[in-house]
Protein backbone atom coordinates (compact mmCIF):
# COMPACT_ATOMS: atom_id res chain seq x y z
CA UNK A 1 0.00 0.00 0.00
CA UNK A 2 0.98 4.09 -0.44
CA UNK A 3 0.30 5.95 2.06
CA UNK A 4 0.15 10.05 0.66
CA UNK A 5 0.73 12.37 4.27
CA UNK A 6 -0.80 15.53 3.98
CA UNK A 7 0.08 17.07 6.70
CA UNK A 8 -1.52 20.34 6.27
CA UNK A 9 -4.57 20.02 3.07
CA UNK A 10 -5.99 23.10 1.52
CA UNK A 11 -9.37 24.40 -0.61
CA UNK A 12 -7.09 25.26 -3.63
CA UNK A 13 -9.39 28.33 -4.82
CA UNK A 14 -8.65 28.87 -8.43
CA UNK A 15 -9.34 32.45 -8.87
CA UNK A 16 -8.86 33.46 -12.41
CA UNK A 17 -9.08 37.15 -13.24
CA UNK A 18 -8.17 39.14 -17.04
CA UNK A 19 -6.49 42.34 -15.86
CA UNK A 20 -5.73 42.26 -11.48
CA UNK A 21 -6.17 46.14 -10.25
CA UNK A 22 -4.50 45.85 -7.20
CA UNK A 23 -5.88 48.73 -4.88
CA UNK A 24 -9.15 48.67 -6.47
CA UNK A 25 -11.64 46.02 -8.19
CA UNK A 26 -11.23 43.14 -10.35
CA UNK A 27 -14.05 40.74 -11.09
CA UNK A 28 -12.85 36.47 -11.37
CA UNK A 29 -13.91 35.14 -14.44
CA UNK A 30 -15.18 31.47 -13.77
CA UNK A 31 -13.72 30.31 -10.22
CA UNK A 32 -13.57 27.20 -8.53
CA UNK A 33 -12.20 25.27 -5.65
CA UNK A 34 -9.88 21.87 -5.46
CA UNK A 35 -9.06 19.63 -2.79
CA UNK A 36 -5.52 20.89 -2.38
CA UNK A 37 -2.48 19.77 -0.36
CA UNK A 38 0.47 18.66 -2.21
CA UNK A 39 0.31 14.39 -0.82
CA UNK A 40 -3.57 14.80 -1.74
CA UNK A 41 -2.67 15.82 -4.93
CA UNK A 42 0.12 12.77 -5.41
CA UNK A 43 -3.19 10.61 -4.28
CA UNK A 44 -4.95 11.92 -7.40
CA UNK A 45 -2.64 11.25 -9.64
CA UNK A 46 -1.79 7.84 -7.97
CA UNK A 47 -5.12 6.94 -8.33
CA UNK A 48 -5.64 8.11 -11.82
CA UNK A 49 -2.13 5.47 -12.80
CA UNK A 50 -4.33 2.81 -10.76
CA UNK A 51 -1.65 2.77 -7.75
CA UNK A 52 -3.30 1.52 -4.62
CA UNK A 53 -3.27 4.63 -2.36
CA UNK A 54 -4.56 5.98 1.03
CA UNK A 55 -4.44 9.75 1.83
CA UNK A 56 -3.77 10.71 5.26
CA UNK A 57 -3.70 13.92 7.37
CA UNK A 58 -5.47 16.54 9.16
CA UNK A 59 -8.81 18.24 7.88
CA UNK A 60 -11.40 20.07 9.83
CA UNK A 61 -14.26 22.18 9.73
CA UNK A 62 -16.32 23.00 6.84
CA UNK A 63 -12.91 23.39 4.23
CA UNK A 64 -12.14 19.80 5.71
CA UNK A 65 -15.59 18.51 5.00
CA UNK A 66 -15.22 19.94 1.14
CA UNK A 67 -12.15 17.74 0.61
CA UNK A 68 -13.27 14.77 2.01
CA UNK A 69 -16.44 14.85 -0.24
CA UNK A 70 -14.45 15.92 -3.26
CA UNK A 71 -11.87 13.56 -2.53
CA UNK A 72 -15.14 11.08 -2.22
CA UNK A 73 -16.64 12.16 -5.34
CA UNK A 74 -13.47 11.02 -7.40
CA UNK A 75 -13.17 8.12 -5.71
CA UNK A 76 -9.98 8.68 -4.08
CA UNK A 77 -9.21 6.57 -0.75
CA UNK A 78 -8.61 9.41 2.78
CA UNK A 79 -8.78 8.36 6.35
CA UNK A 80 -7.92 11.98 7.67
CA UNK A 81 -8.17 12.57 11.22
CA UNK A 82 -11.08 15.75 12.00
CA UNK A 83 -9.61 18.06 13.57
CA UNK A 84 -11.85 21.24 15.33
CA UNK A 85 -9.83 23.92 13.34
CA UNK A 86 -10.78 24.79 9.86
CA UNK A 87 -8.71 23.70 6.92
CA UNK A 88 -6.72 26.21 5.14
CA UNK A 89 -7.69 27.94 1.65
CA UNK A 90 -5.20 28.46 -0.42
CA UNK A 91 -5.32 30.85 -3.05
CA UNK A 92 -4.27 30.76 -6.81
CA UNK A 93 -4.31 33.69 -8.36
CA UNK A 94 -4.45 33.70 -12.40
CA UNK A 95 -3.77 36.85 -13.61
CA UNK A 96 -0.84 37.61 -16.43
CA UNK A 97 1.28 35.87 -13.70
CA UNK A 98 0.51 33.13 -11.24
CA UNK A 99 0.39 34.43 -7.54
CA UNK A 100 -0.44 32.18 -5.16
CA UNK A 101 -1.17 33.24 -1.44
CA UNK A 102 -0.85 29.80 0.79
CA UNK A 103 -2.53 29.98 4.34
CA UNK A 104 -0.36 28.34 7.31
CA UNK A 105 -2.84 26.58 8.72
CA UNK A 106 -4.68 25.16 11.46
CA UNK A 107 -3.53 24.35 15.53
CA UNK A 108 -3.62 21.15 16.42
CA UNK A 109 -4.21 19.80 19.87
CA UNK A 110 -2.32 16.74 21.41
CA UNK A 111 -5.36 14.31 21.22
CA UNK A 112 -5.40 14.81 17.15
CA UNK A 113 -1.84 14.58 16.86
CA UNK A 114 -2.22 11.44 18.86
CA UNK A 115 -5.10 10.14 17.35
CA UNK A 116 -2.68 10.42 13.81
CA UNK A 117 0.06 8.37 14.67
CA UNK A 118 -2.19 6.05 16.23
CA UNK A 119 -3.32 5.78 12.79
CA UNK A 120 0.27 5.85 11.72
CA UNK A 121 1.06 2.48 13.12
CA UNK A 122 -0.92 0.76 10.43
CA UNK A 123 2.14 1.32 7.82
CA UNK A 124 3.91 -1.81 8.06
CA UNK A 125 6.42 -3.54 5.91
CA UNK A 126 6.34 -3.07 2.40
CA UNK A 127 4.31 -0.26 2.18
CA UNK A 128 5.44 3.21 0.70
CA UNK A 129 4.81 6.31 2.59
CA UNK A 130 4.78 10.16 0.43
CA UNK A 131 5.78 12.96 2.79
CA UNK A 132 4.81 16.40 1.26
CA UNK A 133 4.49 19.72 1.95
CA UNK A 134 4.29 21.85 4.99
CA UNK A 135 3.23 21.33 8.36
CA UNK A 136 0.87 23.33 10.12
CA UNK A 137 3.05 25.53 12.58
CA UNK A 138 2.01 23.81 15.68
CA UNK A 139 3.24 20.77 14.72
CA UNK A 140 6.99 20.59 15.80
CA UNK A 141 10.08 20.91 13.43
CA UNK A 142 10.99 17.65 13.49
CA UNK A 143 7.76 16.10 12.79
CA UNK A 144 8.26 14.83 9.75
CA UNK A 145 11.68 13.25 10.89
CA UNK A 146 9.32 11.51 13.55
CA UNK A 147 7.05 9.76 10.91
CA UNK A 148 10.52 8.79 9.08
CA UNK A 149 12.01 6.94 11.91
CA UNK A 150 8.45 5.31 12.76
CA UNK A 151 7.67 4.28 8.80
CA UNK A 152 11.71 3.20 8.70
CA UNK A 153 11.22 1.14 12.11
CA UNK A 154 7.75 0.03 10.67
CA UNK A 155 9.60 -1.48 7.61
CA UNK A 156 8.20 1.43 4.70
CA UNK A 157 9.98 2.97 2.24
CA UNK A 158 9.45 6.51 1.62
CA UNK A 159 10.00 9.75 -0.53
CA UNK A 160 9.74 13.48 0.74
CA UNK A 161 9.04 16.27 -0.76
CA UNK A 162 9.98 19.36 1.33
CA UNK A 163 12.26 22.12 1.47
CA UNK A 164 14.91 23.02 3.56
CA UNK A 165 15.72 21.32 6.99
CA UNK A 166 13.14 18.95 6.96
CA UNK A 167 14.41 17.44 3.89
CA UNK A 168 17.98 17.73 4.88
CA UNK A 169 16.94 16.32 8.16
CA UNK A 170 15.19 13.13 6.13
CA UNK A 171 18.39 12.36 3.89
CA UNK A 172 20.49 9.61 6.42
CA UNK A 173 16.96 7.52 5.94
CA UNK A 174 18.10 6.75 2.90
CA UNK A 175 14.77 8.33 1.15
CA UNK A 176 13.71 6.25 -2.32
CA UNK A 177 12.93 10.30 -3.89
CA UNK A 178 13.31 13.29 -3.22
CA UNK A 179 12.27 15.98 -5.92
CA UNK A 180 13.07 19.69 -4.95
CA UNK A 181 12.66 21.99 -7.73
CA UNK A 182 15.85 23.94 -8.87
CA UNK A 183 14.90 27.01 -6.79
CA UNK A 184 14.60 24.50 -3.60
CA UNK A 185 17.83 23.14 -4.45
CA UNK A 186 19.58 26.96 -4.98
CA UNK A 187 18.04 27.57 -1.68
CA UNK A 188 18.94 24.83 0.41
CA UNK A 189 22.62 25.08 -0.81
CA UNK A 190 22.57 28.78 -1.10
CA UNK A 191 24.21 29.07 -4.61
CA UNK A 192 22.57 29.91 -7.90
CA UNK A 193 23.06 27.05 -10.50
CA UNK A 194 23.31 27.78 -14.52
CA UNK A 195 23.92 24.93 -16.07
CA UNK A 196 22.99 20.59 -16.23
CA UNK A 197 26.51 20.31 -15.11
CA UNK A 198 26.26 22.10 -11.96
CA UNK A 199 22.81 21.51 -10.94
CA UNK A 200 23.82 17.56 -10.95
CA UNK A 201 26.86 18.35 -9.21
CA UNK A 202 24.53 19.78 -6.08
CA UNK A 203 21.99 17.04 -6.82
CA UNK A 204 24.22 14.53 -6.32
CA UNK A 205 25.01 15.92 -2.87
CA UNK A 206 21.35 14.84 -1.79
CA UNK A 207 22.75 11.01 -2.94
CA UNK A 208 26.00 11.16 -1.16
CA UNK A 209 23.73 12.15 1.96
CA UNK A 210 20.88 8.99 1.51
CA UNK A 211 18.61 9.89 -0.97
CA UNK A 212 17.98 6.81 -3.50
CA UNK A 213 16.90 8.93 -6.17
CA UNK A 214 16.62 12.70 -6.94
CA UNK A 215 14.88 14.56 -8.92
CA UNK A 216 15.58 18.04 -9.94
CA UNK A 217 12.40 19.23 -11.40
CA UNK A 218 13.17 22.71 -13.48
CA UNK A 219 9.28 23.79 -14.85
CA UNK A 220 9.13 24.47 -18.78
CA UNK A 221 12.65 23.26 -18.61
CA UNK A 222 12.13 19.61 -17.40
CA UNK A 223 13.78 17.62 -15.33
CA UNK A 224 17.55 15.87 -14.19
CA UNK A 225 17.39 12.86 -12.50
CA UNK A 226 20.86 11.81 -10.44
CA UNK A 227 20.92 8.24 -9.13
CA UNK A 228 24.20 6.25 -8.23
CA UNK A 229 23.77 4.04 -11.65
CA UNK A 230 23.74 7.45 -13.89
CA UNK A 231 22.25 10.91 -14.25
CA UNK A 232 18.88 11.49 -16.43
CA UNK A 233 17.46 14.63 -18.90
CA UNK A 234 14.20 14.65 -20.02
CA UNK A 235 12.94 18.24 -21.88
CA UNK A 236 9.66 18.98 -20.79
CA UNK A 237 6.87 18.90 -23.96
CA UNK A 238 5.99 21.87 -25.47
CA UNK A 239 2.42 22.98 -24.38
CA UNK A 240 0.14 25.99 -23.39
CA UNK A 241 0.97 26.44 -19.45
CA UNK A 242 -2.37 26.59 -18.23
CA UNK A 243 -1.50 25.41 -14.53
CA UNK A 244 1.37 24.97 -12.60
CA UNK A 245 0.35 24.30 -9.20
CA UNK A 246 0.30 20.60 -8.56
CA UNK A 247 2.86 20.00 -11.42
CA UNK A 248 5.51 18.93 -9.22
CA UNK A 249 2.79 16.90 -7.16
CA UNK A 250 2.18 14.85 -10.56
CA UNK A 251 5.80 14.23 -10.87
CA UNK A 252 6.25 12.40 -7.39
CA UNK A 253 3.00 10.48 -8.26
CA UNK A 254 4.21 9.16 -11.27
CA UNK A 255 7.71 8.43 -10.55
CA UNK A 256 6.62 6.46 -7.24
CA UNK A 257 3.87 4.42 -9.11
CA UNK A 258 6.19 3.60 -12.03
CA UNK A 259 9.07 2.83 -9.62
CA UNK A 260 6.86 0.04 -7.79
CA UNK A 261 6.10 -1.38 -10.81
CA UNK A 262 9.05 -1.67 -12.60
CA UNK A 263 12.23 -0.77 -10.18
CA UNK A 264 13.23 1.32 -13.67
CA UNK A 265 14.62 4.61 -12.89
CA UNK A 266 14.71 5.93 -16.56
CA UNK A 267 11.16 4.37 -17.46
CA UNK A 268 9.74 6.28 -14.24
CA UNK A 269 11.19 9.11 -14.88
CA UNK A 270 9.53 9.10 -18.25
CA UNK A 271 6.39 8.92 -16.06
CA UNK A 272 7.50 11.47 -13.86
CA UNK A 273 8.16 14.02 -16.58
CA UNK A 274 4.80 13.18 -18.39
CA UNK A 275 2.19 13.57 -15.71
CA UNK A 276 3.81 17.23 -14.43
CA UNK A 277 3.62 18.34 -17.87
CA UNK A 278 -0.03 16.77 -18.19
CA UNK A 279 -1.21 18.65 -15.26
CA UNK A 280 0.88 21.90 -16.37
CA UNK A 281 -1.28 21.56 -19.47
CA UNK A 282 -4.53 21.24 -17.99
CA UNK A 283 -6.86 23.29 -15.39
CA UNK A 284 -7.29 20.82 -13.03
CA UNK A 285 -4.38 17.83 -12.40
CA UNK A 286 -3.70 15.74 -15.19
CA UNK A 287 -5.91 12.70 -16.41
CA UNK A 288 -4.77 9.01 -17.04
CA UNK A 289 -4.95 9.81 -21.06
CA UNK A 290 -3.18 12.98 -20.42
CA UNK A 291 -0.28 11.30 -19.02
CA UNK A 292 -0.01 8.49 -21.35
CA UNK A 293 -0.26 10.79 -24.44
CA UNK A 294 2.63 13.06 -23.17
CA UNK A 295 4.74 10.01 -22.24
CA UNK A 296 5.38 8.80 -25.93
CA UNK A 297 6.51 12.49 -26.63
CA UNK A 298 9.11 12.13 -23.86
CA UNK A 299 12.83 11.27 -24.57
CA UNK A 300 14.94 10.98 -21.29
CA UNK A 301 19.02 11.04 -22.28
CA UNK A 302 21.68 9.73 -20.20
CA UNK A 303 24.13 12.42 -19.44
N1 LIG B 1 5.60 25.29 -18.51
C1 LIG B 1 5.72 23.97 -18.49
N2 LIG B 1 5.76 23.28 -19.67
C2 LIG B 1 5.88 21.93 -19.67
N3 LIG B 1 6.03 21.20 -18.56
C3 LIG B 1 6.01 21.84 -17.37
C4 LIG B 1 5.85 23.25 -17.27
N4 LIG B 1 5.88 23.59 -15.94
C5 LIG B 1 6.04 22.43 -15.25
N5 LIG B 1 6.13 21.38 -16.11
C6 LIG B 1 6.34 19.96 -15.78
O1 LIG B 1 6.12 19.73 -14.40
C7 LIG B 1 7.35 19.37 -13.75
C8 LIG B 1 7.39 19.97 -12.37
O2 LIG B 1 7.35 21.38 -12.50
P1 LIG B 1 8.08 22.37 -11.48
O3 LIG B 1 9.54 22.28 -11.64
O4 LIG B 1 7.42 23.69 -11.70
O5 LIG B 1 7.72 21.69 -10.08
P2 LIG B 1 7.33 22.37 -8.72
O6 LIG B 1 8.00 23.71 -8.57
O7 LIG B 1 7.51 21.36 -7.66
O8 LIG B 1 5.78 22.56 -9.01
P3 LIG B 1 4.58 22.98 -8.07
O9 LIG B 1 5.13 23.39 -6.74
O10 LIG B 1 3.97 24.13 -8.84
O11 LIG B 1 3.72 21.78 -8.03
C9 LIG B 1 8.46 19.82 -14.70
O12 LIG B 1 9.65 19.07 -14.53
C10 LIG B 1 7.80 19.59 -16.05
O13 LIG B 1 7.83 18.22 -16.42
O1 LIG C 1 1.96 25.26 1.64
P1 LIG C 1 2.45 23.95 1.07
O2 LIG C 1 1.93 22.77 1.86
O3 LIG C 1 3.92 23.90 0.84
O4 LIG C 1 1.83 23.84 -0.40
C1 LIG C 1 0.44 23.73 -0.58
C2 LIG C 1 0.09 23.85 -2.06
O5 LIG C 1 0.48 25.11 -2.61
O6 LIG C 1 0.79 22.82 -2.76
C3 LIG C 1 -0.05 22.21 -3.72
C4 LIG C 1 0.61 22.26 -5.07
O7 LIG C 1 1.83 21.62 -5.05
C5 LIG C 1 -1.38 22.94 -3.67
O8 LIG C 1 -2.43 22.04 -3.86
C6 LIG C 1 -1.39 23.59 -2.31
O9 LIG C 1 -2.16 24.76 -2.25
Amino acid sequence: MIYTITLNPSIDYIVPVDKLDLGGLSYMNNDYKLPGGKGINVSRILKALRADAVALGFVGGFTGKFIEDALDELDVRTNFVNIQEDTRINIKLKADQETEINGRGPALSDEEVARFLKQFEEVKDGDTVILSGSKPPSLPDNFYEQLIQRATDQGAAFAIDTTGAALEASLSYQPLLVKPNIHELEALFDVKLQTDEEVIAYGKKLLERGAKHVIISMGGDGALLITKQGNYKAKAPKGKLINSVGAGDSMVAGFISSFLKSGDPAESFKTAVASGSATAFSEDLATAEAIEKLRSQIQVETI
